[in-house]
């Protein structure tokens, strides 16, 4: 499923904790799509990594670096505060990445403006973005402020234990009028059994 969603997306959106934490590929590895059979890159997502302190230590051995050298899956673009150092804005630049640097204006220093974020990506013709996570990213974005921007909700459930302390996943609640509101409701949920797991999906509420 996930592999399936990355494939009609043109973009895959995770933050810089993502990253740090599990080297993660970010491509589509389905048959047929660009690089595992297919055409080119058709079909491959281009990764985006939000990364407002420049923290993501990543090198040509980082595996989304290995996989668009190989042609199996696009180069990053970067989002950040200030420019990346020289040597990360190289091997970027060399691999076919951009560094996009937002400023200070706006937002205060550890997050990144999504409406900067979504010019951007649109300014270069980027039409559908898959936001895979992690925790802080998804919460951000469905928190009251920011739920207008997500068209649809997906959620896999698993039968497999996470672990303790795992990732959290729950927008912050909304105030008004000192009455505590409903936040991030979903609406025309949809709930299919696929293999061992059960996929819910649902649009936000546009009226909470
Ligand atoms: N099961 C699943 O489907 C998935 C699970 N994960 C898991 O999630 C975990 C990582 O999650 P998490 O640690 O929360 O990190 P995230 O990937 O959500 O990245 C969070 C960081 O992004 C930066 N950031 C920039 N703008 C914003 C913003 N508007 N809102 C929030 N953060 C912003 C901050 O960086 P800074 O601190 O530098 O300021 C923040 O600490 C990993 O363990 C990973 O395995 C991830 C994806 C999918
Ligand atoms: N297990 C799992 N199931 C999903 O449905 C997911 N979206 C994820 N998300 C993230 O996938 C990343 C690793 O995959 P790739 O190396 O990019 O193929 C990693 O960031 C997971 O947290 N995981």
């Amino acid at each position: 499923m996930t592999h399936y969603l990355r494939s009609k997306h043109d973009a895959i959106l995770i933050g810089v904790g993502t990253a740090e934490a599990d080297n993660p590929s970010l491509n589509c590895r389905i048959a047929g799509v660009g690089g595992y059979g297919g055409d080119g890159l058709e079909g491959q997502p281009r990764p985006v990594v939000i990364d407002p302190r420049g923290r993501w230590q990543f090198d040509a051995e980082s595996k989304v670096f290995k996989l668009a050298e190989e042609g199996k899956g696009k180069a990053p673009w970067v989002f950040t505060k200030a420019p990346l150092d020289v040597k990360r804005a190289r091997l970027l630049q060399n691999a076919g990445g951009r560094n996009f640097v937002t400023g200070l204006e706006g937002c205060p220093e550890w997050r990144v403006s999504w409406d900067y974020v979504l010019k951007v990506l649109d300014a270069e013709h980027i039409r559908s973005v898959m936001i895979e996570g992690g925790g802080a990213i998804i919460n951000d974005l469905l928190a009251p402020e920011n739920i207008g921007l997500v068209d649809v909700v997906i959620v896999t459930i698993a039968p497999t234990w996470l672990g303790k302390g795992g990732v959290q996943v729950c927008p912050d609640e909304r105030v008004e009028q000192r009455a505590r509101l409903p936040v991030a409701r979903l609406t025309n949920v949809k709930w299919m059994p696929l293999g061992e797991d059960v996929v819910l999906c649902g649009s936000p509420s546009r009226n909470q």
